[in-house]
């Protein structure tokens, strides 16, 4: 039996594009989107709908042909907590402590389904009836065991960042030395944990990524996933297939079949479409990953270019004419139609200010940041201890002394350490053989920083720009687009 504690999915920045009222798109530069804003003049009166479910909140975007964007909204994840059984009686205090380790005892897939609901009610409903397709990207790895009849998870949801270092000597066992699944974090080390903890359920078993589920939700056919989602599971994009040695383990009977990203999985179930008001031809397309996305709304689209997500996390993707991958240091290559987005995850990253600053006394801060001027501070910002990329350790201890009376000076220590760790990360890039970058875009919350990338620009010693658009809901939207073509 579950228990809602608080419903807490705030409404924020829903912005809908207003007949005849200019509408401006999420950009860095705050550049207009001018044009004819009459629902009848959307282009080919056809939109694509693209929803992102973060690390902090989901968004949706919705698109024209042209890319022009018509609407676009965002919640913050509500909290459900797993409570059940003798424990619904526990005291208040019981009840805060498990507040306070909310993220154990959170009842996620609750919370991304309402909040996928919450979205879907938030699109105008006179634009809903003319969506042809959607999509959804999802934090990477984050990883769900259902119930291959019912869809109904069988064990708590393993976030992205989660790592499940017991599964590491199994999983190093069967896999080409170095290869991505080798580290604690990958979706297969959290499939192996799964079942050497779990027999009893092993028949009915499915394995799910975040955006699968979510997008299963929605079209009804159960076990269909992205190249880019289930690459860290092992499938292997340049063969289109998992390997013969994965496919030779007892779990092999729980992987999702998979598609390329943006590819029509099938119309959207009647009873959706006839709760959101979508039209009979509205379709699902396969998904990706939430910093793939981001890279995808960026659209750099020649070697040398890359993205970084500046989000909670920092996510690096470079666009590559060169495969590379090496567990050792959390590389790896998504498939990227005929290139490669060579790249890695940082536990570093927004989530660590969030700890320390809300996001007005970030601005503040800034404002009295000088970039110019180098910060003598040397520290590893991460939540907890840690780390995927550059360097991956699941025990780094994150370091953030001395804190120096200044808060401006505190700030502007973790702006330069994190842009340190980037720089770290391309540099590596680059040892390891992938194409050399040239030009960084950012997308996430710390892109609209420009005192931050100012500094990144001094570190990293090139061009950062901010994309034409920052949010990766805009890039899955994109992938709809692409699937309806
Ligand atoms: N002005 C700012 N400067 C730097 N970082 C910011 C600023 N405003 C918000 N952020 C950071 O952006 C992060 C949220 O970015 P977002 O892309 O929404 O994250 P995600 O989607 O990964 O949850 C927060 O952790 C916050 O600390
Ligand atoms: O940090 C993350 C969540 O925000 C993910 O790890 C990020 O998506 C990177 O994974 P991938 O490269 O597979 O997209």
């Amino acid at each position: 039996m579950m228990l809602a504690i608080s419903e807490t999915g705030l409404w924020s920045n829903l912005r809908v594009r207003k007949s005849r009222a200019r509408h401006r798109t999420m950009t860095c530069s705050n550049s207009s989107n001018e044009g004819n804003t009459e629902l009848g003049s959307v282009l080919g009166g056809r939109l694509y709908l693209g929803m992102d479910f973060g690390t902090s909140g989901a968004r949706f975007a919705l698109i024209d042909k042209q890319g022009t964007t018509h609407a676009e909204g965002k919640r913050d994840y509500p909290l459900f907590m797993a409570l059940s059984g003798p424990k619904l009686r526990i005291s208040l205090t019981k009840l805060t402590e498990s507040l306070e380790k909310s993220e154990e005892t959170m009842d996620w897939a609750r919370s991304w389904k309402s909040t996928l609901f919450s979205l879907l009610e938030d699109v105008p409903s006179h634009l809903r009836e003319i969506v042809t397709s959607i999509s959804i990207d999802g934090t990477s790895a984050t990883t769900l065991i259902v119930d291959s009849n019912t869809g109904e998870p069988l064990w708590r949801p393993f976030l992205y960042n989660e790592s499940c270092p017991e599964a590491l000597p199994t999983v190093r066992s069967i896999a080409p030395e170095n290869h991505t699944v080798c580290s604690g974090s990958s979706t297969l080390c959290k499939l192996v944990s799964w079942w050497e903890r779990e027999d009893s359920q092993r028949k009915s078993a499915l394995l799910m990524h975040q955006a699968d589920w979510l997008l299963w939700l929605l079209h009804g056919k159960i076990g269909v996933s992205d190249y880019n989602n289930a690459l860290k599971v092992g499938y292997d994009p340049e063969l289109d297939a998992y390997p013969s040695w994965l496919l030779s383990q007892p779990y092999s009977q729980i992987l999702p079949s998979v598609r390329p990203p943006g590819t029509s999985i099938g119309h959207v179930k009647e009873d959706i479409r006839s709760q959101f008001g979508f039209p009979e031809d509205c379709v699902v397309c396969a998904g990706t990953t939430d910093s793939i996305a981001a890279f995808l709304a960026a659209r750099a689209s020649q070697p040398g270019k890359a993205v970084t997500s500046l989000g909670s996390t920092l996510a690096i993707k470079l666009l590559s004419t060169t495969r590379v991958e090496d567990a050792r240091f959390g590389v790896y290559s998504h498939r990227l139609d005929d290139k490669w987005l060579v790249g890695g995850a940082s536990n570093t990253g927004g989530a660590v200010l969030r700890q320390i600053f809300t996001d007005e006394q970030l601005e503040k801060l800034s404002a009295n940041i000088n970039p110019m001027v180098p910060s003598p501070l040397d520290y590893y910002p991460l939540k907890t201890a840690g780390e995927r990329f550059p360097v991956a350790d699941p025990n780094m201890a994150p370091r953030l002394d001395p804190r120096p009376q200044s808060d401006v000076e505190f700030l502007h220590g973790i702006f330069e350490s994190i842009a340190r760790i980037e720089a770290k990360g391309y540099g590596l890039l680059k040892d390891l053989g992938a194409t050399e970058v040239d030009e960084v875009f950012t997308a996430g919350g710390g892109a609209k920083n420009d005192k931050w990338t100012k500094i990144r620009e001094r570190v990293l010693g090139l061009p950062v720009s901010c994309a034409s658009q920052t949010e990766a809901a805009y890039g899955a939207a994109l992938l709809a687009l692409k699937g309806a073509q």
